[in-house]
């Protein structure tokens, strides 16, 4: 139904109320997407949603996690329960990261402020992604007490990865992911049916579709234009082409990448690193071989490789060949409390994740990512409680089993 507003102030405030109200209607990250879906532009929604090809690592990323039972202890005490711990010695609430996504500022004008914003509320590390669209700097004004991770894409260009992690560990980030997954990028077919370019071609089906998202679109004409702000001219916006994102890694994203660049990164960065899209045992002994702190299992939420193993899967055998030489971080396809609780419960140290807090952004802005967070502690607290573990020490491969 169409309304007419005498302000931009009064269209705002009808707004506010309108999310408002739909958030109190939402209760899972299922019903945070239907409502992302409704109040974003088809192409902006797939982008953020879709996978590589027929989408397989995608579905098996969060189904994996069904397949696995929980051993329920009772009679417990569980009257208090903490979810506290600490990831690189630093204090997080609880065991959860934002992975980095690109282009945030699609789903919502202040992008990763936002996000950066309710993370640091809710006392978890947040990701900024070398594809990110506010700046290394603003991001940490935003948060300056919250704990900030920089992730890496290796550009051909060596020394703007140099700059910007020089800039970040000015700016106080405490760990680098290094995206190791995006040698070229995985054929995301949903982008390729919109016809998805770098910068975004204008066309009637996009104007058509900005009409009917109205409260989105505005959002987006009067907020400043959407840039890569950390390596503005480093790409297709200096120019007046438009490339489609695969060819825009292919051009930008050194295909070299190679194990002895983890020297090259330690010349200039001294904290943790964390290598973000190990998908083999054998690929995680050599990272801790070579002295890394991290290790991301994760199949870029699978966005790269289809068929790729979920992460979950990769826990157990990982930490079987790694132990405590590395932080275990499970990355993909988490959607619940009971997810964290499954993923520790195989030996990860931490989970992470993209799509839920993307899509909280595009459903309810800042308070959509607000919801996600606290529906995640609660989802914790409460599967804690229901399993009988008191703390997350208290959470052991005994809880779960691959079902039969
Ligand atoms: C829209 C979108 C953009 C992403 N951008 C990046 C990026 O810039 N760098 C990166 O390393 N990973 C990126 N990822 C992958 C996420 O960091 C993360 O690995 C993935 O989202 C985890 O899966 P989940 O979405 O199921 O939580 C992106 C993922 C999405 C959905
Ligand atoms: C030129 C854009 C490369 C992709 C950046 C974001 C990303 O990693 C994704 O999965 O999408």
């Amino acid at each position: 139904m169409w309304k007419t507003f005498r302000s931009v102030a009064q269209f705002d405030s009808f707004e506010f109320d309108r999310t408002t109200r739909r958030l109190k209607r939402v209760a899972s990250v299922d019903d945070l997407r239907r409502l992302a879906k409704r109040n974003l532009p088809a192409g902006v929604f797939d982008y953020i949603d879709g996978g590589a090809e027929d989408e397989r690592s995608l579905a098996t990323n969060s189904t994996h996690f069904g397949d696995l039972e929980f051993r329920p202890r009772v009679m417990r005490d569980v009257s208090d329960l903490d979810t506290s711990t600490t990831i690189f010695g630093k204090p997080a609430s609880m065991p959860v990261v934002l992975s980095p996504t690109g282009f945030t500022r699609i789903a919502h004008s202040q992008g990763e402020l936002a996000v950066t914003r309710a993370a640091g509320r809710a006392g978890v590390p947040w990701s900024l992604s070398t594809m990110g669209t506010r700046s290394i700097e603003e991001c940490a004004a935003a948060n300056p007490d919250g704990e900030k991770w920089f992730q890496i894409y290796t550009w051909k260009d060596r020394k703007l990865v140099e700059d910007l992690v020089g800039r970040a560990k000015e700016a106080g980030y405490g760990a680098v992911w290094l995206t190791v997954d995006t040698a070229v990028l995985g054929r995301r077919e949903r982008d390729v049916r919109r016809g998805m370019t770098l910068p975004p071609k204008l066309g009637p089906k996009t104007l058509i579709d900005g009409a009917i998202h109205p409260a989105w679109t505005w959002d987006f004409l009067r907020a400043e234009p959407i840039t890569f702000a950390n390596i503005v001219g480093q790409h297709a916006e200096d120019g007046s082409t438009a490339i489609t994102l695969a060819d825009h890694v292919a051009r930008q994203f050194d295909q070299a990448l190679s194990w002895d660049d983890i020297e090259w990164l330690r010349s200039f960065w001294d904290g943790p690193i964390v290598l973000k899209g190990i998908q083999t045992v054998a690929d995680a002994e050599q990272a801790v071989a070579m002295g890394v702190e991290g290790i991301g299992l994760s199949n870029h939420g699978g966005r790269q490789l289809d068929d790729a193993p979920s992460p979950v899967s990769l826990i157990e055998p990982v930490k079987q060949a790694v132990g405590d030489q590395a932080t275990v971080i499970c990355d993909g396809g988490i959607r619940r409390g009971s997810d964290i609780v499954k993923a520790l419960a195989l030996g990860a140290d931490a989970v992470s994740l993209g799509r839920p807090y993307f899509l909280a952004l595009g459903a309810g802005g800042e308070a959509g990512v607000d919801w996600l967070l606290d529906f995640l502690r609660t989802g914790l607290e409460r599967t804690m409680a229901l399993t009988g573990c008191r703390s997350l020490a208290e959470i052991d491969r005994s809880l779960v089993d691959w079902k039969r």
